[in-house]
């Protein structure tokens, strides 16, 4: 079929679940196209792909790997994504920079469900898409129109099939391209060889041809018009609808094959070669400014130890010359990927995925043109909430400073981890997507920044406070040589509504306690209150200075402070102390299949369930609001994934303390004991 040679180079993301094989697919891509010479794999760990320590060691993608080849004359570059659900910021950043991306997919539509997030985000943000479903050398009995029909739940645009399988003894040895209608046999290893359509294919090929031509006359009158005469269409025109109609996130073309096997992968590359947008179409996707000659985008940082700071950058338009002032900063290097292989450039063409050097400005999302930084682009993609924490603590204790430049520079690699000293209990607690998140930027530290820590659940910011009040004397007197120290207070404590925090009064009357030593004495109770008797900040709490003596040359700032921390430890115990928790608002949004279980998790976690809505924009899911302790948040995400196909999530916000009491008060107070005599 004719076809325009596009001059700019293009870029596919491959996206999907979890080990659907996206990473084999970049090795059959890369092999088709001669990029590569042997064929490596993810099994033997010599794919080009996935060649991170911590990508082998865990056999999945960990990072977005960039790759390029050529494809009859046209350069292409290529994003691996990894399909982790934990690792979906990558991806998503990725996926804003594509022309358009491959969503590779095992069949299995009981899990269909797990493309629901990826197809919204694709929609949400008008990326044209089309699906892979891969692995169809082990299909079983498994018909493909089922395995779309199951997909096409979750996506909001039309799936059209483009191909139907031929089988053969159970299994699928080819398929009748619906557009060309001409069969192909796939042959391991090798490009398919053009064969005749089985004749008992026919009828099948030949609804399935009209399904399709009826799905693309949807968005087009003048075909419809064509179908509804019986009039054929032609060929071309079919293309053409097919091409604008995906470049329109109208419709999502489905293709089939074995990334294993190399089996599909040519009439893919035809479908991209032939069907994707070129650079320009996504830039005005992208929203990106008319005035700016020469505009990169920056979807991923990497902090090598030596090499310095590298951006990688999609050019949007124009030309990025090695040594040129980009995003107001001098661009030392300009690198195509392989891998992890670098190939120097001295610049690189409008549509390339590009390694720039040393912008030690640019963020990722960051919008770099001859003009300057034009910062994060206003489309880019939110960062999710943070939903696992650990506190990490460097195994080597001379590292804790290293360690928190080393999460630091990690943070900006991956903006999905966020790094907060706690101010209650002092941890440098890293916060992410998960725990296997976590594991990998902790594998990170190591292999990178030569920074090996220790992970652990982060302590629970319990408080303390007082449930009846009562009225104290206390005098703290010293004879040590010389001076000695006196001071002698009474006070009123009593207990505060939750949320009132600590009030001061003084009520002292005719000078009985010096005014200059009154702001000594409130001192000493703040200093107290840090650690009240069960161990934890005490907070809803007065006290009142109502007495006192003094001795006019013994008594000092330090000595009234002293005896204010004295009557606060004699004073409190007496009080009825009990342990406050913190509770949150927690919104856990789930598929309803699920809300169910989800509402059981709750209450088995001590939650309070408040009820339930729909997740708005969010067709056939949920959102169930509750508060729950804060105690039961650790591993929540785990429990709610394993339960939900590991499609759930949660937003959570502090709510209030609450009183706890019974064995659960006991245990926080005992842990915090062991924790208090430890350090
Ligand atoms: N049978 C079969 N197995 C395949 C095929 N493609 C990939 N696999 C296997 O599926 C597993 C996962 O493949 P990967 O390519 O690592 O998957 P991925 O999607 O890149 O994985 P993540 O990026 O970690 O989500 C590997 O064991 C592959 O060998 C295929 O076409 N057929």
């Amino acid at each position: 079929m004719p076809h325009t040679q596009i001059q700019t180079a293009r870029c596919a993301a491959l996206v999907g679940p979890y080990l659907s094989g996206k990473t084999s697919l970049l090795e059959s891509l890369l092999s088709a196209t001669g990029a590569t010479t042997r064929k490596g794999s993810v099994r033997d760990g010599n794919a080009v792909g996935d060649s991170s320590p911590e990508a082998k060691a865990r056999q999945m993608s960990v990072e977005v790997n960039v790759a390029s080849f050529e494809f009859l004359g046209e350069r292409w570059s290529v994003l691996d994504c990894p399909g982790s659900v934990e690792l979906a910021c990558e991806t998503q950043s990725a996926l804003m920079v594509a022309d358009v991306a491959v969503i590779v997919a095992e069949a299995a539509p009981e899990k269909a469900v797990l493309l629901a997030p990826l197809f919204k985000f694709l929609d949400d943000n008008r990326i044209p898409h089309l699906l892979f479903i891969n692995k169809v050398d082990s299909l079983g009995d498994l018909r493909v129109r089922d395995v779309v029909q199951a997909y096409q739940a979750v996506s909001a645009r039309k799936l059209v099939l483009r191909e139907v399988p031929i089988r053969e003894g159970g299994k699928i040895t080819g398929f009748v391209d619906l557009v060309s209608e001409r069969a192909w046999h796939f042959n391991p290893h090798k490009p398919s060889n053009l064969v005749q359509i089985p004749d008992s294919l026919k009828d099948r090929e030949h609804e399935a041809r009209q399904e399709m031509l009826e799905a693309v006359a949807d968005y087009d009158d003048a075909l419809l018009e064509k179908l509804l005469e019986d009039v054929a269409p032609d060929t071309q025109e079919v293309y053409d609808r097919l091409a604008s109609e995906l470049a329109d996130d109208l419709i999502v073309p489905v293709f089939f094959g074995s990334a294993e096997n190399d089996n599909g992968i040519r009439r893919l590359l035809k479908a991209l070669r032939h069907e994707g947008p070129d650079v320009a179409t996504s830039a005005e996707r992208a929203d990106i400014p008319a005035d700016a000659t020469v505009a990169a985008q920056v979807f991923k940082t990497l902090n090598g130890s030596h090499a310095g700071k590298i951006s990688l950058a999609r050019v949007w338009r124009g030309t990025v010359n090695d040594g040129m002032t980009l995003g107001g900063e001098r661009v030392s290097g300009v690198f195509r990927m392989m891998g992890h292989n670098q190939e120097k450039l001295s610049q690189a063409a409008a549509g390339e995925v590009v390694a720039l050097g040393r912008l030690d400005k640019a963020a990722t999302g960051d919008l770099l043109t001859d003009k300057g930084n034009a910062g994060r682009s206003a489309l880019w993609p939110e960062l999710p909430p943070p939903v696992f924490g650990l506190a990490l603590h460097a195994q080597n204790r001379n590292d804790e400073v290293k360690l928190t430049a080393a999460i630091q520079k990690l943070v900006e690699e991956d903006p999905s981890l966020r790094l907060d000293q706690s101010t209650d209990t002092g941890e440098l607690v890293l916060w992410g997507q998960g725990d296997i998140h976590l594991q990998i930027a902790m594998d990170r530290l190591r292999n990178k920044f030569n920074v090996s820590v220790k992970g652990a659940p982060p302590q629970v910011p319990y408080r303390e406070s007082i449930r009846k009040g009562t009225s104290h004397h206390a005098r703290y007197k010293r004879q040590t040589g010389g001076h000695g120290q006196f001071a002698d207070i009474h006070v009123e404590v009593k207990p505060l509504p939750r949320g009132a925090g600590f009030q001061f009064e003084d009520g002292i009357v005719g000078g009985v306690v010096p005014r200059q030593f009154i702001p000594a004495v409130e001192n000493g109770v703040r200093d107290y209150a840090v650690r009240g008797p069960l161990g934890f900040p005490v907070v809803d709490f007065a006290v009142k200075l109502t007495g006192g003596q003094f001795h006019a040359v013994d008594s000092s700032e330090m000595a009234f402070k002293t005896v204010a921390r004295q009557a606060m430890t004699e004073a409190l115990p007496a009080c009825e102390p009990v342990l406050l928790e913190p509770i949150l608002t927690v919104s856990i949004a789930v598929p309803s299949d699920f809300t169910s279980k989800v509402q059981r998790l709750v209450s088995g976690r001590r939650g309070q369930i408040l009820g339930y809505d729909a997740r708005p924009g969010w067709q056939g899911w949920d959102e169930v609001k509750a508060y729950l302790p804060q105690a039961e948040i650790h591993d929540l995400i785990v429990e709610l994934r394993s339960l939900s196909l590991g499609v759930g999530t949660f937003t959570w916000s502090f709510e209030r303390l609450q009183e706890l009491t019974g064995k659960a008060a006991d245990k926080a107070v005992e842990i915090r004991k062991e924790t208090l005599a430890a350090q």
